[in-house]
């Protein structure tokens, strides 16, 4: 278990836990006063004082019954709800220093229903289950101790009810592993193709295939009704077994102690309490049962949590990582995003600081790969990153990424106005410098033209904005934070003239200042000028060199250059 163990207690559950079973002890005590009342009547002692003592003393039970109530429930669930603060922190920390690697498609659900589902089942162990179930234990044993006051084999039968459940709730435990695992398992597929069904809403209703029509989303839905049913189905019987068990302890009972007391060994009194408690008895162990098995099936739930918590973390290091240079050296570097799919490979890469270093490469060859190792986003398999001389192995992402400003095709943009989501890439930075880097990124103009102008909120993922005016967003962050390494991934392809314009405009702005930048360019005309061209192929730099080197070569860059000329 991790040192900083999320889930761990604290002092109001423990309270709550201590107020639950006062509370049992104290509910148990009403049914002393029920022997009481029977045997002043039977021995026809009842009179006026003795009811107002009853009275007052039920009054008192339920009073303080009250008091401890309303006190543990609020620490319970005071309690419960920082614990799970506390959790969701700790899974939004986390998160932040898993490693890339880990978040493919199916694991996007996965996180999500851990940090919200699962956390909502912990809380719901934390403030009633656990507090449910203690209270009613308590109240059970004290009942039979009570029983066994008046009458041991009477209560020896009501023990043999409650030994039986421990067979009872080992073999629904076990249905709750096996089935609940996968129910839980399945959900999380379930939120990962509702994830992807609501971010594709577009594209799949232009294509006709939203709704029912979805198989990916319907088929996971049919699964999870599928596995629901089949845990129901795992549980019940064995549930309705024990029911009739232990609901054949009140004939058992009834006979065992009436014989006893038609002998005279038994009175009156502790008869009928015999007769009537086991009633009462049995439907408070068929509760424990259902209690307990959800209380297995929630404990998946912080299974589910713990998998997440002890997931190992990049390296976090407060070293500080400020090279004086800001070349790039890969040696010999073999990387892979999934076992045997081989990216890079004994991959060698020099590129020099403050200048223009270009990759180019067919579509998959790797030239993001590249950029992404760069960020420190993936680690190598083997092999060496070197900025500056400083090998980023052993350094954190967050110190690698300090030197680095990235403008790619996905811009990510938050429902937030247009200048904190810009402020995004230097927090301290003072309206004037945002505006400056805007009109630098060429989207001033029309930032302005918005009906709040810089206090315009970009909308659910900027979705109020077109393709271009993303991009140039993305720049002026870039040139707002003024990192020595500009990572470039030129995306101009799907834009309209007038956009493809303003943004290689704000692209050449960019490339003015003296920074070391890897651009991966779609347009020869900016790759043409690069103080060095790498052309990626077979997970190798295949050839290297100025624009006319390379078309002296004769090779895939002369192929592509002339590809393009034609066009
Ligand atoms: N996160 C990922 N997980 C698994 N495979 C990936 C991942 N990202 C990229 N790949 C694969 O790695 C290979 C190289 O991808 P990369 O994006 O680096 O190519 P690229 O040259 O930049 O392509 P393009 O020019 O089309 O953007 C591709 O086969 C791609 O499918």
């Amino acid at each position: 278990m991790n040192k900083n163990n999320p889930m761990k207690w604290n002092k109001q559950l423990f309270l709550s836990v201590i107020c639950v079973m006062l509370e049992g002890l104290l509910s148990g005590c009403n049914f002393m006063v029920m022997y009481y009342i029977f045997q002043s009547l039977w021995k026809q002692q009842m009179v006026m004082g003795k009811i107002m003592e009853i009275t007052g003393s039920i009054a008192v039970i339920f009073l303080i019954r009250l008091i401890i109530y309303s006190f543990g429930y609020v620490q319970g669930q005071v309690g419960g709800a920082s614990v799970s603060k506390h959790i969701r922190l700790f899974l939004g920390d986390k998160l932040r220093k898993i490693p890339l690697s880990r978040f493919q498609k199916s694991m996007t659900g996965e996180y999500i229903n851990v940090a919200t589902e699962n956390v909502n089942s912990y809380e719901q162990i934390l403030t009633h289950k656990m507090g449910d179930i203690i209270k009613n234990l308590t109240l059970t044993v004290m009942l039979i101790i009570f029983i066994a006051t008046l009458y041991i084999p009477s209560a020896l039968i009501l023990l043999a009810a409650e030994l039986l459940f421990i067979p009872a709730i080992a073999i629904s435990f076990r249905a709750v592993k096996k089935y609940g695992i996968k129910k839980n398992a399945i959900c999380a597929e379930n939120v990962s193709s509702m994830v992807e069904y609501i971010t594709g809403i577009q594209t799949f209703r232009a294509y006709g295939i939203g709704g029912t029509k979805n198989k990916s989303v319907t088929s996971s839905m049919k699964k999870f009704s599928d596995i629901s049913f089949i845990y129901e189905l795992k549980i019940i019987p064995d549930g309705v077994v024990y029911s009739i068990l232990i609901g054949c302890t009140l004939p058992l009972e009834i006979m065992v102690a009436g014989d006893s007391w038609m002998s005279g060994r038994l009175e009156t009194t502790p008869f009928v309490i015999i007769c009537l408690l086991p009633l009462y008895l049995t439907k408070l162990l068929g509760t424990i049962f259902v209690d307990m098995t959800s209380y297995k099936n929630l404990m998946i739930a912080k299974q589910k949590i713990n998998a997440v918590v002890e997931i190992p973390e990049e390296i976090q290091t407060n070293q500080v990582f400020a090279p004086q240079k800001h070349d790039i050296i890969f040696e010999h570097v073999d990387f892979s995003y999934e076992k045997g799919e081989t990216i890079c490979r004994d991959m060698n890469i020099r590129i020099e600081d403050q200048k223009l270093t270009a990759i180019v490469g067919d579509s998959g060859s790797g030239k993001s790969t590249v950029l992404n190792l760069i960020s420190k986003y993936y680690d190598p398999d083997a092999g060496d990153i070197r900025i500056g001389g400083c090998s980023i192995q052993n350094m954190g992402t967050e110190q690698v990424l300090s030197q680095i400003s990235t403008v790619d095709q996905d811009v990510f943009l938050f429902d937030d106005t247009i200048q904190n989501n810009i402020r995004y890439a230097r927090v301290q930075a003072t309206n004037e410098e945002i505006e400056k880097a805007c009109r630098e990124a060429n989207c001033d103009e029309f930032i302005r033209k918005m009906p709040q102008g810089y206090d315009t909120m970009a909308g659910e993922n900027g979705n109020q904005l077109s393709g271009g005016e993303r991009q140039r967003l993305s720049i002026a962050r870039a040139i707002l934070k003024d990192a020595p390494i500009l990572l470039l991934d030129e995306a101009t392809a799907n834009l309209d003239v007038e956009n493809e314009l303003a943004v290689k405009q704000a692209i050449v702005n960019l490339l003015k200042k003296k920074k070391t930048v890897v651009i991966i360019a779609h347009t020869m005309s900016i790759v043409k000028n690069s103080d060095k061209i790498l052309v990626i192929a077979d997970g190798k730099v295949k050839e290297e060199g100025k624009h006319e080197e390379l078309l002296r070569i004769n090779g895939k860059y002369a192929a592509m250059w002339k590809a393009e000329q034609q066009l």
